[in-house]
Order: structure tokens, then sequence, then C-alpha cells
């Protein structure tokens, strides 16, 4: 039986500016975003007809998931009948600001087109990709990436610094449509730059490029939130910021062991998820 296992990275949007609404209610963004190397594993495996999944967490194994959504969105493409399986385990914090599902969702199309010989060409991949979910396009690229459109045009940046950081989550879940619902520009700056230069690979100038318009509505709803990020702060983190729609926060630190010194410190106090976690490229 044909099989493939595939690493599906969470990401972080260190820097993310709102520029527009569109007329859908879908947002013109710039963001850079970064693979991490926490990540889901997914196994996809070519066999009798149908789709099925099965996931560690049972209550994400519904026709909803992503992950299917991806297979037949492929097998539509691709113009046959579908015939496959997959195994998925969750190790990012579901509706975290972290892209778990829009990861495993990149994942499923690339381990079915490699199954399939690589019977789609790259541009199809990325069409479909934007069809599932607007961070979808970005895990397809395999490394830090400057986004832009609805998050969907990306352009793959290699040699951009990997980051040493530690990841903390709240234990409650947030709807990426209601954060950007409750959005306003009134909280913007408009002054701010939308394009960022390349930094040095120093942790302090790393983290002046934080930004996230969508912060100011999670930590409005969320107090919790501001308390982390003083948190971090105070365990030596040079910047912090909430990823994407949230409400996962993120410190960046000097040096690996910094951050793992951090995680232990945090997870200490039993409050809050916490993971010490590092930039990839594929
Ligand atoms: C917050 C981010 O993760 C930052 O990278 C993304 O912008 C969200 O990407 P995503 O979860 O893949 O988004 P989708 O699944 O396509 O959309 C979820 C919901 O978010 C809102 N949405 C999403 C992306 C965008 N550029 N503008 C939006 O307004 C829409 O209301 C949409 O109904
Ligand atoms: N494979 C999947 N993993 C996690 N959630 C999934 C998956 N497939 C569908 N979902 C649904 O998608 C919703 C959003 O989950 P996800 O973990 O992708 O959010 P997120 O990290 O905030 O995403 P983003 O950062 O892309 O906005 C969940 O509430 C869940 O019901």
């Amino acid at each position: 039986m044909k099989q493939l296992t595939l690493s599906a990275p969470a990401k972080v949007n260190l820097f993310l500016r709102v520029l527009g609404r569109r007329p859908d209610g879908y947002h013109d963004l710039a963001t850079l975003m970064q693979p991490l190397d926490l990540a889901d594993t997914l196994t996809a495996r070519l066999g009798s007809p149908g789709l099925s999944l099965t996931c560690d967490r049972s209550e994400l194994a519904g026709p909803d998931n992503l992950v299917l959504a991806a297979a037949r969105a492929y097998y539509a493409a691709l113009g046959r009948e579908p015939a496959a399986s997959f195994e998925l385990t969750k190790r990012i914090p579901v509706a975290a600001g972290l892209g778990g599902g829009s990861s495993d969702a990149a994942a499923a199309l690339m381990a079915l087109n490699a199954l399939h010989d690589g019977a789609l060409e790259p541009r199809r991949m990325v069409e479909l990709a934007a069809g599932l979910g607007a961070d979808v396009p970005f895990f397809l690229a395999g490394c830090t990436a400057w986004c832009t459109g609805i998050g969907e045009r990306v352009e793959p940046w290699p040699d951009f610094p990997l980051l040493d950081m530690v990841l903390v989550n709240p234990r409650f879940a947030l709807s990426t449509a209601h954060v950007y619902q409750q959005f306003d520009f009134y909280w913007t700056n408009p002054h701010q730059p939308i394009r960022i230069k390349r930094p040095s690979r120093n942790a302090t100038s790393l983290a002046q490029l934080l930004v996230n318009d969508l912060e100011k509505v999670s930590l409005e709803e969320h107090p919790t939130l501001g308390q982390i990020k003083q948190t971090l702060r105070k365990t030596g983190a040079r910047g912090c910021l909430m990823s994407g729609s949230g409400p996962t926060v993120f410190g960046v630190f000097a040096d690996a062991a910094q951050a793992e010194q951090a995680a232990r410190n945090l997870r200490a106090q039993g409050r809050w998820w916490v993971r010490s976690c590092r930039g990839v490229r594929a």
C-alpha cells in the first residue's frame, strides 16, 4: 500500500498589518509568517474507494476536518474518485492562531500529490490551497514567507533568521472570523510601515519587528493575554506578540537555552500551555 507521513508545522505571524476590508468581508494583509518545529503529523495512504480520517483528538475527526476538505478538493481537481485514508496526530493547539488546520490541509495536498506522482502542477496546488483557506498556500512554501492579498500571495524568504521562542496559550480557543469581525482600523497606526527590511540575527533587532494589528481586539476582550505578555517579558523575552488571530502569544529569546529556561519557569506556574520552539525551514 502506498503511504507517506509528513510533518505539518505550526506558524507564527512575526508581522501582520491589516490594510483594508474587501467587499466580501475578507481583509487585505501584509504579513510575515515563520513555520515552527512544533508540528502535527499526518499519514496518508492510498487505498479503497472513499475518504476516511482518524485523529487522536476524536472531536476533530468529522467531515469538516480540513484534511478531508483538502482531499476532496484534490481528487475533484484530479478528476478521479477519491481513495485515501488519513491518520492525524495533533500537537498544535486548536483555534490558537498557530495555523494548525491550515497546515494539516497543506500537508494533505502535498502528501496526495506525492503519492499520485506529482499529478497536479505547483500552480494548481496553490489554487487548491487558496480555496481551502487564506493561510494554506503559505504552508506549501515550507519556509518563512511574506504574504499579501488575503494571505494567499506568498513570497518565500528562505534566508530569514530563525527565531528562538516560547509559545504560551491560555487554554481557550478564539475564532478567526470573530476576531476579524471585531477588528477596527481605528486601532491601527497608519504611520507604521507595511513592508519590513531584513533584520540582523540579533534577537533584540528581530523583536523590534513585531507588530500585529489584530492584537488589540483580543487584548481588549481577554486581559489574560496582557498578563501573558508581561510575564514573558519578566522571564527575559526581548519582545512578545500575539500570533495571527490569537490567543497564543509568543516571546522572542536570545537563544534556545534562554527560551527553554523561560518555558520551564512559565510551565511551573501551571496556568497555561507552554512550549519552547524554533523557527524552521524545510
Ligand atoms: C489570522 C491569520 O491566521 C493570519 O495569518 C489568517 O489571516 C487567517 O487565515 P485562515 O484561518 O486560513 O482564514 P480563512 O479560513 O480563509 O478565513 C477564516 C475567517 O477569517 C476572516 N479572514 C481571513 C483572512 C483574511 N485575510 N481576512 C479575513 O477577514 C474571514 O472572516 C474568514 O471567514
Ligand atoms: N485539522 C484540523 N486541525 C484543527 N482544527 C481544524 C482542523 N480541521 C478543521 N478544524 C476546525 O478549524 C477551526 C480552526 O482551527 P485552527 O487550529 O486551524 O485555527 P487557527 O490556528 O486559529 O488558524 P489560523 O491561524 O489559520 O486562523 C477549529 O475550531 C476546528 O473546528
